[in-house]
């Protein structure tokens, strides 16, 4: 899908004390709408505090958002499917609910932060799911990574309630997340943005509203699809600097310094040369946005040749069980690519 940007600076205007720009996106798959960002300072974002929140979903991500939820006043419910990840917020003041349809009950708007299309699904529209609880007046958060069509799936169940739906996955990883530095790539109901950008502005540095449901989702895969093909160049170049007998923290060192100096480099380079990858991104979640990305992909008929090779290390990556180390072990699948070749 060819995409045509026109950013307009100079007609930027002040949005609540925060800076916002809005500019045209027009395709010629007839997708044509006004993308709204903005940048945004979170010592300076204000939630009402009557509004009562749920968060669906403790993980890596989940549980760093929440707490600074938390930390900026709101009335938090929380539920996980493994209760005990709960427990530090609940400490920390946040209710806690038995299933997604009892916070969806309880709170004004509830955020979901799940691992996957399946588990999105279930969360929200399963037995005991969130749309149980929706109803009108209430407002539905999906910031999970998944897919247009599993974002479409999920808004015409919370929709069919008379809820409102915002698809809003976050691009940036645990740090940014524990900083409120995320990236919020949303799509859906606009006046459910207009409601929860104070909550956004909690836990994120910026704001994107990109039209209808399935565009927050795109843009979040078509972004993880430059990554995860970074990631795995990056660590063809440590292998092959190694190999040439050059020293890899050189490379990182010089890669940090020019053109395609990147924070993702700098940050992981030096523990991937140590062969340790502390988990930020699960690799599987990496390989699962790979995968997604090449559907998309699909679905407008586009050739992603490079993305297609690096999808495939990541699948060899998680058969070495590796899925829940960070995607820089996406290496180990070239050292044992290496490896077998020099068996042969
Ligand atoms: N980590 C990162 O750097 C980033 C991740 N993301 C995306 O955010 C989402 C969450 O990622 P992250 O927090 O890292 O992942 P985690 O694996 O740490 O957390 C996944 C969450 O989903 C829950 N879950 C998984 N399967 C089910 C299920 N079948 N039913 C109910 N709940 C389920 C888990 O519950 P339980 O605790 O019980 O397993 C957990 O709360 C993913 O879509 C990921 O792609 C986006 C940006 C950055
Ligand atoms: O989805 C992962 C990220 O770092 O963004």
């Amino acid at each position: 899908m060819a995409m045509s940007a026109s950013f307009c600076p100079q007609i930027s205007h002040y949005f609540r004390g925060r800076i916002a720009y809005p500019f045209s996106i027009s395709s010629p798959n007839s997708v044509s709408f006004r993308a709204f960002s903005s940048q945004i300072s979170n010592a300076s974002a204000q939630v009402n505090e009557a509004t009562r929140v749920g968060f669906l979903g403790i993980g890596i991500m989940g549980s760093p958002m929440a707490q600074n939820l938390i930390k900026a006043g709101c009335d938090l419910t929380v539920w996980n499917r493994t209760k005990s990840k709960c427990d530090p917020l609940i400490s920390l003041g946040a209710k806690y609910k038995s299933s997604p349809e009892e916070v969806a009950a309880s709170c004004d708007i509830t955020f979901a932060m799940l691992a996957d299309p399946q588990s999105a699904v279930d969360v929200a529209c399963g037995k005991h799911g969130a749309a149980n609880g929706l109803g009108p007046g209430k407002g539905y958060v999906d910031v999970s990574t998944v897919d247009g069509a599993t974002s479409k799936l999920i808004s015409g169940h919370v929709k069919s309630t008379g809820a409102l739906f915002l698809e809003a996955p976050v691009s940036g990883s645990k740090k940014p997340a524990e900083d409120g530095q995320l990236i919020f790539l949303t799509a859906g109901d606009k006046d459910l943005y207009e409601t929860v950008y104070p909550f956004l502005d909690v836990m994120g540095k910026s704001r994107f509203y990109l039209g209808d449901v399935g565009n927050g989702a795109a843009m979040k895969l078509v972004v993880n699809m430059i990554m995860g093909s970074m990631m795995a160049s990056f660590s063809e170049g440590l292998l092959l600097t190694e190999k040439a007998g050059l020293d890899p923290k050189v490379l990182v060192e010089v890669v940090s310094q020019g053109a395609i100096s990147a924070p993702m480099y700098s940050t992981k380079g030096p523990s991937m040369i140590q062969s340790l990858y502390p988990t930020a991104f699960p690799l599987k979640h990496q390989q699962k946005d790979m995968r997604l990305a090449l559907g998309l992909a699909e679905s407008v008929s586009q050739s992603t040749p490079v993305a297609a090779a690096a999808n495939e290390l990541y699948k060899v990556a998680k058969s070495h069980g590796l899925g829940d180390q960070d995607f820089s072990a996406v290496i180990e699948a070239l050292k044992a690519k290496l490896q077998n070749s020099s068996n042969e």
